[in-house]
């Protein structure tokens, strides 16, 4: 019996959306709400104020922008919050964004709560990979940073997306010093025995917060890997998820690999090929500035008006700074919250 290769014709379309320093903007991170069921505190203050639902998108104007956006070369989208998974009809919201024809890659990062219940049907949506923030094995420490958050709940809402069957779960942990430094060798045991990536990020200037000193917790990449390399042996990697993350291996591990976001200690922005639409309509140009469009004005006072919509997109993109100016330092660089544009 003959075999017939059927060979997968290779995807050469470019995005249309283009910076004023020639990078391709392919990857859009959605921030579907601002509210959150944890009050982590290097993203928020205790006592945050949410927006009014009317100033926040509809799930119909999220969705009409992901397929404006695609059509105009977005290749990937990430849907992030505030938690994601606290806003209503998320699921079906992935599956329509899911179904895009053009669209590559639909992932999105949660912190974890709510996944005991949707794992399984945002898998069945659609979504390929997940990103699940966890900064602490230790519940008591778990708390203290997340403010309200449950460690076994959140453990127990890996466990539910490990057997849901996604192609990739990737932890995140902003490392502090004196906060959660000495949890980083439980972390990647706990990675490496499941098979899980797990990414350390260095902690951002965004929002002003009064729980630690910025500057005095800051722990950079290197020092991170200084504590890892106690007891496994890293290989730089050149592997990429087109992302700022950089991937070390472990010798002798074959199934998770360690992401470094260092935005202080190794800018990637050179290679920036993302826009941000946070919670209220905007599109952000840039995580650490505030050039941005309000494409929810554009909507409602346009409702239907493609061209209208794809005019304003690309007179932002005009407009995309070259890169952030994070400090380390306590100064607040940016005031928004991290929850606005969903990291
Ligand atoms: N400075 C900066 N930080 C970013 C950018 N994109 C993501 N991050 C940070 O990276 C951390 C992890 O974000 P995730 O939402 O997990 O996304 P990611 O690591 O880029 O995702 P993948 O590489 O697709 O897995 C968060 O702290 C984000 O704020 C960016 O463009 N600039
Ligand atoms: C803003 S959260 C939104 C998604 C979801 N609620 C979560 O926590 O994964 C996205 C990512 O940003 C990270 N993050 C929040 N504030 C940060 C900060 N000030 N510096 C660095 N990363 C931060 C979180 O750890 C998380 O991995
Ligand atoms: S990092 Fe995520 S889970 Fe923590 S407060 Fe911010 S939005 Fe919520
Ligand atoms: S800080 Fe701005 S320019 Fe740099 S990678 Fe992030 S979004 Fe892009």
């Amino acid at each position: 019996m003959s075999q017939r290769t059927v060979k997968k014709r290779p995807d050469v379309s470019t995005s249309l959306l283009q910076d004023s320093f020639a990078r391709q903007v392919e990857y859009l991170r959605i921030s579907v709400t601002d509210r959150c069921d944890f009050r982590c505190v290097y993203c928020m203050a205790e006592d945050m104020q949410f927006l009014p639902r009317q100033q926040v998108l509809s799930l119909e104007e999220i969705e009409t922008l992901a397929r404006t956006f695609v059509s105009l070369g977005v290749k990937k989208i990430r849907l992030t919050g505030g938690e994601p998974l606290v806003r209503r009809g998320v699921v079906q919201l992935c599956e329509r964004i899911a179904a895009l024809p053009g669209l590559r890659e639909l992932v999105m990062t949660t912190n974890g709560s709510q996944l005991i219940r949707y794992a399984k049907p945002l898998a069945q949506a659609g979504l390929k990979r997940l990103n699940i923030s966890l900064d602490s094995l230790n519940a008591e420490k778990f708390r203290q940073i997340t403010r309200t958050g449950d460690l076994q709940q959140v453990l127990d809402g890996i466990d539910a997306a490990r057997e849901a069957g996604f192609a990739r779960i990737k932890l995140n942990a902003v490392i502090m010093k004196g906060r959660n430094d000495e949890e980083v060798l439980n972390l990647v045991d706990y990675a490496v025995a499941r098979e899980l990536d797990l990414t350390f990020i260095e902690e951002m200037p965004l929002g002003a917060i009064n729980e630690h000193s910025r500057a005095e917790a800051f722990c950079s990449s290197a020092e991170v890997r200084e504590i890892i390399s106690q007891r496994y042996d890293l290989l730089e990697s050149t592997e990429s998820t087109q992302g700022p993350s950089r991937y070390w291996r472990i010798q002798g591990v074959a199934n998770s690999r360690l992401g470094f976001i260092s935005p202080h200690s190794h800018n990637f922005c050179a290679t920036c090929n993302r826009v941000r639409l946070t919670a209220e309509g905007r599109l952000l140009l840039c995580l650490g500035n505030e050039h941005s469009a309000d494409l929810k004005a554009v909507l409602r006072r346009h409702p239907g008006d493609e061209v209208r919509l794809r005019e304003a997109i690309f007179e932002a993109m005009a407009r995309k700074p070259w890169s952030h100016d994070f400090r380390v330092s306590d100064d607040v660089q940016v005031v928004r919250f991290m929850n606005m544009t969903g990291g």
